[in-house]
């Protein structure tokens, strides 16, 4: 540890900073913020917190997750889509409730998978399709329509 200070003197002294912050935010999401979370949460199987609508996303991640999880035939009734830029307090407290930095959001029966980049490599793995199907989120072979992208329109 001495040898650490004294090699890296400004490597240890940031470091502590925002530990210290870090914990003063996680007790900064009221009981209530936590409960809209966990109903938004479990509003449908898969519900995303994203920049923007699904037809007017507001950021390429969201653009790219949404686009994702419409040519994996996510299923519009099984979906749900909550915009952060509507709601400040969300847009904060969603990293707070996943321990997650960043928007998008995905969550699949209430489980937090990930944001873009992992969805992205959960697609071409296949693991998405495999959660998705396990939750029962497709659309049926027979019908025609998923999620709305703008890729759409
Ligand atoms: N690598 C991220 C990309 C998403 C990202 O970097 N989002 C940024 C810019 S949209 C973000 O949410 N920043 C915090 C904020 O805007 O509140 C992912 O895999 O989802
Ligand atoms: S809003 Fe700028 S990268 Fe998402």
């Amino acid at each position: 540890m001495l040898l650490n200070k004294i090699l890296f003197p400004k490597v240890i002294i940031p470091i502590s900073r925002p530990l210290l912050f870090r914990s003063q935010m996680t007790r900064f999401m009221s009981t209530e913020i936590r409960k809209a979370i966990d109903d938004a949460v479990a509003s449908a199987p898969v519900v995303l917190f994203m920049k923007g609508t699904p037809e007017f996303p507001q950021c390429g991640f969201s653009r790219a997750t949404i686009s994702l999880l419409g040519k994996q035939g996510v299923d519009p009734a099984k979906f749900a889509a909550f915009n952060v830029l509507e709601d400040p307090e969300l847009r904060e407290a969603i990293k707070e409730y996943s321990d997650w930095p960043t928007i998008p959001q995905l969550y699949v029966n209430k489980e937090f998978v990930g944001g873009c980049d992992v969805i992205t490599s959960m697609a071409t793995s296949g693991d998405l399709a495999d959660v998705l199907d396990e939750a029962n989120a497709l659309v049926p072979e027979e019908a025609e329509d998923g999620v709305v992208t703008d890729e759409k329109k």
